[in-house]
């Protein structure tokens, strides 16, 4: 069968298809083509029955490699840090880009250190990444562990606590909330 749509002839295989690539466009972050902030809550939102852990990572002195090295070295800064840790993380992580510079990560279970051997493999896997001669790409991380009863958002506010002491110690470095 046919069906008309702005002019166009579509089928129902055709408008499935579009239909599919419009969901998936809504929960993926168009730079990185991991999943975005969106995804990322709705999914935590989904998930807040079982014990978890969250990371959240943030690239050190974005704005100084975009004003050095331009805003498409940046771009793909963002897009190499995705791939590496995409393929790094377990599983059945979730992995997303919040906005910016700043990412976060889903982990199952709240094991403390298997939570502290995955950030000490991201920030080594950031300074895989080069920019210059002696100079890499660096990220800081705040990671906690989901207490019983807690909301997801209080989670997340811990976790990002955390990620704004590893900021203030000096960078390049995580911190548990
Ligand atoms: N290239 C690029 N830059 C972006 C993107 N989104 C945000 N930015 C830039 O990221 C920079 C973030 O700067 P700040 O929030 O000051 O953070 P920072 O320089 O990383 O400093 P610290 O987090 O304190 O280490 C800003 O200059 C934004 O313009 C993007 O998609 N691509």
């Amino acid at each position: 069968m046919l069906f008309t749509c702005y002019g166009l002839k579509l089928t129902i295989g055709d408008l499935t298809s579009v239909q599919q690539q419009l969901s998936k466009e809504l929960i993926t972050d168009y730079l990185t083509q991991i999943a975005n902030r969106q995804f990322f809550y709705q999914y935590m939102q989904k998930n807040q029955s079982a014990p978890y852990t969250i990371l959240l990572i943030d690239i050190d002195f974005f704005k100084v490699i975009n004003d050095q090295f331009g805003h498409d070295r940046g771009d793909q800064v963002l897009i190499e840090l995705s791939s590496l840790y995409a393929k790094a993380l377990p599983n059945n992580s979730v992995f997303a880009r919040l906005g910016g510079e700043e990412f976060a990560i889903y982990l199952p279970g709240d094991n403390r250190p298997k939570a502290c051997d995955l950030s000490e493999q991201l920030l080594s896997l950031a300074h895989t990444i080069e920019l210059a001669a002696n100079r890499t790409v660096s990220v800081s991380i705040g990671v906690s562990f989901k207490a019983p009863e807690e909301a997801f958002n209080e989670v997340v506010k811990r976790a990002d606590q955390a990620l704004y002491k590893a900021k203030n110690s000096g960078r390049s470095q995580y911190y548990i909330a």
